[in-house]
């Protein structure tokens, strides 16, 4: 049965710090490098080892694959890299610190700003300190300047869809090391998640999740696999 594996980055400065991160590139932290490690021996624990793996351009996400593909030896396995699996863009809010957020604007508005389905949070002015439009590794992408989730699904699941789903079709079992909000992008499409619903799901850092496949390529329920 081919398998997708989905797991979300571990521990960033930031999520450290609890300052709005978005496609800001933060390094992880010494919890996340041992969360990633131990995302790669529960792999390798159960058997479950993937072939063809896919990250995002941001180095938390990339970085978590390898700590987990080095821990399961499955380091030389092809890997592409794409930005459509980037955490959804921040804004305006990227770098603030998420509690003197809240005292500012009040926890109803910074709930509606991180977890609303269809309201992106403001807008990044061009030329600010996180603006990475510039940056050499966005050279001719569309780096958008706020994303709501919508926004977020919209990018990642023609990508999953066009560039994902054929590789699980061919029988590979496919790793994603991606972030909070574009694995809330698969989550709500394979599980069939109302737009209401996904916003409440949260997805705990370094734990990997599987959806298995029938020959329809229908997924079953998503299970963890620290529970199988
Ligand atoms: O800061 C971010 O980019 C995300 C993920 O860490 O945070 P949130 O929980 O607000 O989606």
């Amino acid at each position: 049965m081919p398998k997708l594996i989905l797991v979300r980055h571990g521990q960033s400065q930031w999520n450290l710090e609890n300052r709005f991160t978005g496609w800001w590139d933060v390094d992880l932290t010494g919890k996340g490098i041992e969360e990633a490690k131990a995302a790669g021996d529960l792999l390798a624990e159960k058997d479950v080892l993937p072939t063809v793996a896919f990250t995002s351009y941001q180095t938390r996400a990339i970085k978590t694959l390898h700590h987990a593909l080095d821990r399961c030896n499955r380091l030389w396995i092809p890997e592409t890299k794409d930005w459509r699996l980037n955490e959804r863009h921040y804004g305006g809010l990227t770098g603030l610190d998420k509690q003197e957020t809240r005292d500012k604007h009040g926890d109803e508005q910074v709930h509606i700003w991180r977890r609303s389905f269809d309201v992106p949070p403001p807008e990044m002015e061009s030329g600010g300190k996180y603006d990475l439009s510039v940056d050499p590794r966005y050279a001719g992408i569309p780096v958008p300047t706020s994303e709501s989730l919508k926004l977020t699904i919209e990018r990642v699941l023609p990508y999953f869809q066009s560039d994902i789903l054929p590789m699980i079709s061919a029988g590979e079992t496919v790793i994603i090391s991606a972030h909070g909000n574009s694995l809330r992008a698969l989550v709500k499409h394979l599980s069939g998640i109302s737009d209401d619903d996904i916003t409440g799901l949260e997805i705990p850092t370094g734990q990997p999740i599987i959806y298995e496949f029938d020959d329809a390529m229908k997924p079953a329920e998503r299970y963890y696999l620290k529970d199988s």
